[in-house]
Order: structure tokens, then C-alpha cells, then sequence
């Protein structure tokens, strides 16, 4: 049997200096192989109300790709910046994921694509969809919002998007292989409906994907060789929107939620799940600033958690007293 860690308590590491870190809007947060932290923000570009038009087209590719560094590698402990890179190529980032190789893997919902960078080269190694092109195609997407690679298969599934809901699985190689998802039929969700696919955890030992399905606020998991529905986990907590989620080797999931609409009583927060049961074991939140709007959620082995936000523009890091596994007698 499985004992919980009924004193499993996750909070706010002071020594992560959150009001020192000069970043713009926080869209993605990654682990690289030697658990540094991988940033992806958008410098001074920001989404709002203006980027799109009613066809999902970006306007203001004027300004042209953001000019600084959009990836940051930061050391866990203390936050120096150890490494940066990505600039000249993004318009409005959004996912990011490292591969047991520590390639960087992103999203860009103004370019609706997704690109592969080495660690230390400039010009992408694979690039999937076409600049500035919304579709819904095998080889368009529509804002895509994350993407994740198997590290045993080496296959790379795409969550697309905010104008699609769907998750395609391409080959090592970038070839489209096959697709599953539809949008929410209104009034009721069903499994394998999205309504926002915006954030992916890979579960390679159970091998199964997990889909942050945004405005449905639900964690949807589905097979990996197949994209068959396995299981739903959903809390009242969890409120209006569930916007990012993590796993944890051992059997953790993280997730954060959204604020609450006008006179609701969920708070914005974080979530500790055991992945096994779906059952909540902790919440959090910062003690210095407030999440905003919590926009992606990354956890490691040893403890450390990592919290980015898109319009508090900061990173908070949560650390907790246990270690992250589950104890089984
Ligand atoms: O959700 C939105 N943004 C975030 O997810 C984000 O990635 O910035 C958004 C919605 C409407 C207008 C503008 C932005």
C-alpha cells in the first residue's frame, strides 16, 4: 500500500531572488539535463488584446522577431543567468521542453510553430509549420501551445492549440505520424475534448501524456502509442482554468490553476497530486508578490518546484521539506 505524505509541504524558497529577475512575460519553464532552469519569455513583447486578428493572424509581425535573448539558463540555487539564446527568431513564445540531449524545443503562437535548437547553435535544427500561417492541416498549426519529445521513442507530440484542440505526434524526424482531440462539445466536455490544449507532461514509464485541457480545467492523460483517453483528473479547486502541468518521476503531478472569475472562491494556486490516486496532497502560493496569471509549472526530483508567470513577469521557486517520491510498504 501506498502511505501519502499527509506532511508533504511544498513553500516558497527565500533565497530565489523573484524581485531581482529582469524578465518579460513568462510563457515557459524547463529543466535541461543538469537541472538547470530554462526560462522562455518574451523580452518586451507582450500578447494582448491587439496581437490577433479575428482569423488568428498575427499583426504585428512589423515589429519584426523580439531582439533579446528570449531563452535564459538560470542556476537553480541562486538564479545567475548561466546561458542565453534565442533572439531574432520569436515573435510571441509560448511552450518550452528540453530533451534528454538539452535541446531546446519550443512554441510560438504568432509564428504557429515549433522549433528545435540546439543548445549552442543559432539556426534551428526542425521547424514545423508554416511562418505566420494558421491551418489545422498536417502541417499547419494554430497557436500552438506546447510540445514534448519521448526520451525513449524520440517522438515529438505537439499540443495545438488555442484555435485547434487537438495533439499531434510526429517522428523523431519531424514526419506527421497521427492526431487525436476535438473541441468541447458545448455544455459538457468529453474525454479526448479540449477546450485549450495548452500544456503537455510526458510520462515516459508509465508512457502516457498528460494535456492541461486550459478552459475545461482538467488534466486529460491519454496513451502515448496510441492517443487513447486514459483517465480525467479534475478538483473543484482547480476553478475556472488549469493552465500548466508537471510531472515528477516517482509518481508527482504539479499543476497551477488560473485566477478566479469575479465573486468565485477558488484562489490561483498551485497543485501536488499523486499521480496514481489524482488526489490533491498540497497547495501553495508565493509569499512575496502574488501569482497573476501562473503560466507554466516545472518540478524536479530533489524537491526544487518552479512557477512562471506570464503578467507578473516573474519566476517564483518552491522548494519542499520532503523528498519527491512516494513512500510504498
Ligand atoms: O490567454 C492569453 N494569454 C496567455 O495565455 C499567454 O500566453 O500570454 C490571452 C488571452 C486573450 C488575449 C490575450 C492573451
Amino acid at each position: 500500500t501506498e502511505i501519502l505524505d499527509q506532511d508533504f509541504h511544498i513553500e516558497e524558497a527565500m533565497e530565489w531572488p523573484v524581485l531581482d529577475l529582469k524578465l518579460g512575460q513568462v510563457s515557459g519553464l524547463a529543466l535541461d539535463p543538469e537541472d538547470n532552469l530554462v526560462v522562455f519569455h518574451r523580452g518586451d513583447r507582450v500578447w494582448d488584446e491587439n496581437s490577433f486578428d479575428s482569423k488568428f493572424v498575427y499583426q504585428q509581425r512589423g515589429l519584426g522577431p523580439i531582439e533579446q535573448n528570449t531563452i535564459l539558463v538560470l542556476n537553480p540555487s541562486n538564479a545567475k543567468l548561466l546561458h542565453s539564446t534565442g533572439k531574432s527568431l520569436f515573435y510571441l513564445p509560448h511552450g518550452l521542453s528540453v530533451d534528454k540531449n538539452g535541446n531546446y524545443w519550443v512554441t510560438d503562437v504568432a509564428l504557429h510553430q515549433v522549433f528545435k535548437l540546439g543548445a549552442n547553435d543559432k539556426e534551428p535544427l526542425l521547424i514545423l509549420g508554416v511562418a505566420l500561417q494558421p491551418g489545422s492541416d498536417k502541417n499547419h498549426f494554430c497557436q500552438p501551445t506546447d510540445v514534448a519529445v519521448d526520451p525513449i521513442t524520440g517522438s515529438i507530440y505537439v499540443s495545438d492549440g488555442y484555435c485547434n484542440s487537438r495533439i499531434i505526434q510526429f517522428s523523431p524526424n519531424g514526419l506527421y505520424v497521427m492526431q487525436w482531440g476535438e473541441e468541447t462539445s458545448p455544455g459538457r466536455s468529453r474525454p479526448g475534448q479540449f477546450c485549450i490544449p495548452h500544456s503537455l507532461a510526458l510520462i515516459p514509464d508509465l508512457s502516457q501524456l498528460c494535456v492541461a485541457d486550459r478552459e475545461n480545467a482538467r488534466i486529460q492523460c491519454f496513451r502515448l502509442e496510441t492517443g487513447e483517453f486514459t483517465r480525467e483528473i479534475k478538483h473543484t479547486a482547480f476553478g475556472r482554468e488549469l493552465f500548466a502541468v508537471s510531472y515528477v518521476p516517482g509518481g508527482l503531478l504539479f499543476a497551477v490553476n488560473g485566477m478566479p472569475y469575479p465573486g468565485e472562491a477558488e484562489s490561483v494556486q498551485g497543485f501536488v497530486m499523486n499521480f496514481s490516486t489524482g488526489e490533491i496532497i498540497d497547495t501553495f502560493m508565493p509569499l512575496r508578490k502574488s501569482f497573476e496569471m501562473p503560466h507554466d509549472i516545472v518540478a524536479s526530483e530533489d524537491g526544487r518546484v518552479f512557477v512562471g508567470d506570464v503578467h507578473a513577469k516573474a519566476v517564483w521557486k518552491f522548494v519542499s521539506a520532503e523528498k519527491m517520491e512516494h513512500r510504498s510498504v
